[in-house]
């Protein structure tokens, strides 16, 4: 699998945290503080200008920031080089059931995995969760789209199909 690195500051709600679950279970590893994250990886920041897509294969690594979306700043790492925005897809856990874009953390660990080809793995992450299979079949027929464009900007141009 592709490491996964989630950077926490603790200000979830930990009761329903995602990624301490993810990590429990050994399927991705906690990282303490912004300057341990490997700065080649995959940066999962829904700010970013470019969108993720297949051709991000090559990158060594995904890291999402896990903190409550009532604080998330992103301005610490707004340089980095590898920050990548998810396309439009719905979220299926019950705090924001149906809303686009606003994914938990393994929603959006799994959602990158799928759309860079790693399927199996995307459904290994989600299995934990009693709701985390439904997101690959709420979101199935985009995440299928994605995971056949090109580039980011033909995930872009899919992502306008289902807006
Ligand atoms: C803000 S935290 C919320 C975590 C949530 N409390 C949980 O327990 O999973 C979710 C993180 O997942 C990633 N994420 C979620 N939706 C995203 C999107 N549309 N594009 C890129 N990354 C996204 C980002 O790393 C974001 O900071």
């Amino acid at each position: 699998m592709i490491p996964l690195y989630i950077y926490r500051d603790n200000t979830c709600d930990p009761a329903k945290c995602t990624a301490k679950k993810l990590a429990r279970r050994g399927l991705a590893r906690i990282v303490p503080a912004i300057a341990k994250i490997p700065r080649s990886t995959i940066l999962l920041d829904p700010t970013a200008e470019r969108a993720l897509s297949p051709a991000d294969r090559n990158l060594p690594s995904i890291t999402a920031l896990d903190c409550s979306w009532e604080v998330l700043d992103t301005g610490a790492v707004a340089s980095w080089r590898n920050r990548r925005a998810l396309p439009f897809l719905v979220a299926a856990n019950p705090v924001n059931f149906g809303r686009p874009f606003r994914l938990t953390t393994v929603e959006a660990m799994a959602a990158a995995l799928y759309i860079l080809g790693e399927k199996e793995d995307a459904k290994t992450i989600l299995a934990p969760f009693g709701w985390g299979l439904r997101f690959l079949e709420v979101n199935a027929e985009p995440l299928e789209d994605y995971a056949g464009a090109k580039d980011s900007a033909e995930v872009v141009a899919l992502q306008a199909l289902y807006m």
